[in-house]
Parts: C-alpha cells; structure tokens; sequence
C-alpha cells in the first residue's frame, strides 16, 4: 500500500466522529493491507496488515518490544526543515508550531525536496509505501552510539523528503507518537473483527472458521458485523500477545482458531491486571469468600525467567524484568534478577511487586523504590543505597503451561512451588471483620493495605475489573499528566513553577483538570523542569505548552465540577506528591474515573 493512500484513509478516519463508522473504516483498511512480502523473514514484521495496525495505534513496535524510535520533537523540526529547503529553519518550524499547536499540521504546511522538481516534468515521484517507511523507520530505531542522532536526522530528513502534504502529516505524527486519528486501541480490536472474522457479504471469511455475524442495524446496507464472540476472541489474543499487528495477522491468516491458539511467550511482557477500589464488604459480598494479600507499597514489576535446566528445547532466557509499562528494567534491578536465578529452576512469568527497604528489611515508601527504576548509571552505590525485596503475589506462567485461566487459588499453588521465599502470604476470610483484622496488620508492619481479590478468578491482562479490589486508607490521589506549565517567579523565574493537569480523556486525548504548584520542593521544580523541557510545544508569554509525557501524582481536598477546565472538572487544593515513573500516560487517571470520584455516575 502505498504511504499516500494510508494518510489519506488516515485523514478520512480523522474526520469521521461516529464510532461504528470509525470501526468500519479501519476494518476496510486493515482489509486493503497486502499481505506478507517476500523475504526470509518469517515474523509478521514483514506483513503489511501487521504495520498497519500498528501504525493506526502510533507504533511502530508491537507494545511489548522494548525498542523506541528515539526521536524527540527537536530532532524532528530539524528534519523537518532540512526537507523543506534551504530558505526553512528549525526555528522557522518551531515558529509555526507555536501557532498550530500540532507537528502534524506544521509538517503539512511545508512543500518538500526536490520532489516536486521531478513531477513537474512529468516523471513522477519515488512513492513511499507503508513497508519502505516501517523499514525506514526500524532501521532508525536501530541507530546507536556516536553519530546516532545525526544518522536518525538524516533518515528522517529522507522520507520527509520524500512526503506529500497528507504524508507529512502523518509521518511528523507517527513518529513523535501523537495520532489524534480518533482511532483507540477498541475500534482497532473491534475492527480486526470485523475484517477477518466476520462472514462479509458475499459469504466469505478470514480463516479456517467463522462467527456469528449480527446485522448492522446503522447501516443501511446489508453489511454485516462481527459477533461479540469474535471480538471477544481478538481481545484475549491482544492480551496474551500484545502486539496488535500480529493478531491482525493471524486473525486473516488463521481465523479464530489461530487467535485461540496463542500463548504467552516467557520474555515477552503482558499488560499487569489492574485493580478497582472496594471495601471489605464489597468484596465480601461479591466473592463470598475473599483471597486477602498485601498490598506492598512499592513499583510493579513482571518477571519472566527460563533457567539452563529448562529442557532441551527452550532456550535460555537469563531473568528479565519489566516494569508496568513493560519497559525492562532488568540492568537497574540485579539483585531482584540475582534473586530470581538464585532459586528457580522452572521456566516461570511472574507478577510480584518490588518494595524498597531499610536495614531492617522493614518497607519503606514508594518513592524510594523509583529511586531503583530506570537507573542506567550508579546502579552498584544506588544498590548499597536503596535495599530492595522482590514480593511476588501472581504466577502466569509455569514451566510449559500457561495459567491465565486457571482460579487465582490454582495460580498461587504454583507460585508457592515456584519461588517460596517470596511469595506474597494469601488468608481466605468470609467475613469483613477478619479483612479489617488482616488489613490493620498490614498497615502496622508498614504496608499500603490490603488487595481483596475474587479466589475463583482468571488472570486478565490490562483489565480493571472488579476481581481485584484495593482498599488503602491514605486519601485517594490522582495520576494525572503534565500538559503545560508556567515559569516560576523570583529565584524560581528559570524553573517550571505550576503545572497544569490533565486526565485521559479517550483515544489519545487528554482534558485538563487543575494546576499544582505546591508540594514541590526546589528540587522537585529543577527534577520536572528538566524531564519536561524536551517536551514543551509552545510558548505563549508565561504560558507553556508540554507534549503529555510525564505522569504526576496529585493529592487533593475534593473533586469539583467547574467550567474553568476542559474536564468540567478541578480539583481543589492540589498538591504535589510525586513523579510516577513507573507510569506511561496510558496509565494515567482517566475522566471517567474523575467523574466516579467526584460522585457524578457509579461510586467507585
Ligand atoms: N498483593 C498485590 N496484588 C496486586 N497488586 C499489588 C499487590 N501489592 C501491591 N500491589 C500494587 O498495587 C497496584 C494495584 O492498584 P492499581 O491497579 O489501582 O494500580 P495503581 O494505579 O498504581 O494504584 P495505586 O496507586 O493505588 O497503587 C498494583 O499495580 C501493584 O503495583
């Protein structure tokens, strides 16, 4: 497929408000995706349908893979001026961004390369197809070491080079990660679906077997739309490999059969199950009888580990460890990795929390322990500095067999077999008073609180369901995402002094919420001025416009509904409590759930 084609689908997509239709189109792309090329790679790396999905969700590698393309949003104004000629500068761009606000509208504005000289004289222009710019891009991603950058400028330089308007657009996006096509992670799944799983209307379908197709009561054709069964079947191959470019692919190639035969992979992260608040009633009165584990105060963290004595035909896999955001994070943690290879003799994936401790193994706050995270340099001083213990408390996977399915129960059988040392103690109780008793213990031995968890349930993926309950006493914090700022005043004029904040308000975007300026310690503002300075995309007088990057958690006094921020919503008294690192903006708070908290729609 060509590049142009996709943007201007891309463009269409853009425009399109209604979700149906949205889903329909994307289904129509993904459909209109060749196949695999015809090269010795077997992986669906290659396959165009695979490079679409992912370039819908602003990808380029599936969200397991741990590599980034690595380009900031200087890198790419420069690129951007370099392609659009001699007469342009990076700052010219800058310029520009600061009234459109958008890369993608500024890199639509420009005229680019020599291109145009070439069709002038009628000899048409080198067209860029989606597989030359996912082969483009991977081979940019791969730049390291010195020259690196310049290397990555150059390539970017090339395909913008190479660009339309509409191109353009989509190019500057893709690769700073900013989309905006309206199209979320739901429509892709659903349109996956719709593709490759639905009878269509002439009575074909993707794959060895076909499901239910529910008239489409929107449309006025005959179309046909996939089943919840269908949908339902796309959504477990997502979690359980989280790359939606091969479940696309598989679901063509393979239908449903293919879809249910996916496995985890040791060394290939899955999304972390998340957790709703809930009371000991609550939980008992749903579960009946309750699983009652600690909820340690700490980061999360996946471990995945295929020891030498694994078999014959598994290949080793020294212990590797992913944060929540499925980065590895393994060279900053070795003692939890030393830990892991010291005691395990099956090949396991593991959930587990790490908490960082004192001399006395007693925890301490969770701050401490993203003092660990991500840490590329000092690690050995900051290992004698910050002690850490690695508490597991779910077990996925266990030698050869996959255990999403299996009861909560069953799980930790196998965890206690796997890792004893250090897996997390579980209490089954029936009724609230010995959940209290259970919590009160946990707190006075310096821990969050409790996790009340349904014993019966599966393990899934990314979900945030009611099967797993948190209960802490601390005052409800929010995560939200830094979008703006505006400079300090007196000795802080050359720091960030206020930040404005936003909540997840649905494919990509984001609506503000409140400003916080207090809590923050000088060396808290020098810290966020500069994570976020790489990210600002304008600035207007004081006013300063940041790329949403960065996650911060935020106490306050109440929740209430106001027409001074675009949520509808400010918080009031906010303070500052921490960055969490540990967070992608994906994993920020969203405004469906502000909405619970401020007593607008169900109590949480
Ligand atoms: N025994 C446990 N079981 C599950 N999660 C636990 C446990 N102990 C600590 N945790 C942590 O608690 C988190 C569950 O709360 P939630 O899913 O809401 O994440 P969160 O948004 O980080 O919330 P919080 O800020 O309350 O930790 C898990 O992500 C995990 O990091």
């Amino acid at each position: 497929m060509e590049f142009a084609a996709f943007a201007e689908r891309a463009e269409r997509l853009a425009a399109e408000p209604g979700d149906i239709e949205t889903t329909r189109l994307v289904a129509d792309l993904l459909a209109a995706a060749e196949g695999a090329s015809e090269t010795d790679d077997d992986s669906d790396d290659s396959d165009e349908l695979a490079t679409v999905a992912r370039f819908l969700l602003g990808r380029v590698f599936p969200a397991h893979d741990t590599r980034t393309l690595d380009v900031g949003p200087a890198l790419c104004r420069e690129a951007i001026a370099r392609a659009a000629g001699p007469n342009v500068t990076a700052a010219d761009v800058e310029e520009r961004l600061a009234e459109e606000g958008e890369i993608g509208a500024v890199a639509a504005g420009f005229e680019f390369g020599g291109q145009r000289g070439l069709a002038a004289f009628g000899e048409g222009r080198d067209r860029l197809t989606v597989a030359a710019v996912d082969a483009e891009l991977r081979e940019l991603a791969a730049a390291a070491g010195d020259g690196s950058e310049s290397r990555k400028r150059d390539a970017l330089f090339g395909l913008f080079n190479r660009c339309e308007a509409a191109e353009a657009k989509l190019l500057a996006r893709l690769v700073l990660g900013e989309m905006r096509l309206g199209v979320g992670e739901g429509a892709v799944r659903d349109a996956i679906a719709e593709a490759f799983l639905a009878a269509d209307g002439d009575g074909e379908a993707g794959g060895d077997e076909e499901c239910d197709a529910t008239p489409d009561s929107d449309a006025d054709g005959p179309t046909l739309r996939a089943g919840d069964e269908a949908v339902g079947v796309v959504e477990r191959a997502l979690q359980v490999t989280n790359d939606y470019g091969r479940v696309a692919v598989l679901a063509r190639d393979e239908g449903l059969g293919g879809l249910r035969g996916e496995e985890l992979e040791v060394g290939r992260p899955v999304q972390a199950m998340l957790a709703q608040a809930g009371s000991a009633t609550d939980a008992v009165e749903a579960f009946g009888e309750v699983a009652v584990e600690t909820k340690f105060d700490g980061a999360r963290v996946q471990v995945h580990y295929v020891p030498e004595s694994g078999g014959e035909e598994r290949d080793k896999l020294g212990p590797r460890i992913y944060s929540r955001n499925m980065d590895d994070v393994t060279d900053a943690l070795p003692e939890v990795a030393e830990y892991v290879e010291a005691r395990i003799s099956d090949p396991v994936i593991l959930d587990a929390e790490v908490v960082a401790v004192d001399d006395d193994g007693g925890p301490l706050p969770f701050q401490e322990v993203l003092r660990r995270f991500r840490r590329k340099h000092d690690v050995d001083r900051m290992r004698e500095e910050v002690g850490l213990r690695l508490h597991a408390f779910d077990c996925l996977h266990a030698d050869g067999r996959d255990l999403l399915d299996e009861p909560l129960r069953a799980r930790h059988d196998r965890l206690v077999e796997a890792l004893p040392d250090a897996a997390a103690g579980v209490e089954f109780a029936d009724d609230p008073a010995a959940i209290e008793a259970a919590e009160a213990a946990a707190l006075d031995a310096g821990h969050e609180g409790v996790m009340l968890k349904n014993p019966e349930s599966a393990y899934t993926p990314g979900d945030r369901g009611r099967d797993w309950l948190k209960r802490k006493p601390d005052v409800e914090t929010l995560d939200a995402v830094v979008v703006g700022a505006e400079w300090g005043e007196g000795r802080r004029a050359e720091l960030f002094g206020t930040f404005l904040l936003a909540v997840r308000a649905g494919d990509g975007e984001f609506a503000t919420i409140g400003k916080v300026a207090t809590g923050l310690t000088d060396e808290a503002l020098a810290d966020l001025t500069e994570r976020l300075e790489p990210h600002v995309v304008s600035e207007d007088g004081t006013e300063i416009g940041i790329r949403p990057e960065v996650v911060l958690e935020v106490g306050y006094e109440e929740i209430q509904t106001s027409p001074t921020y675009s949520s509808g919503y400010a918080l009031r008294f906010p303070r500052f409590v921490g960055v969490r690192e540990d967070k992608s903006v994906d994993g920020a708070d969203s405004l469906e759930r502000v909405a619970r908290l401020a007593g607008d729609g169900d109590a949480e």
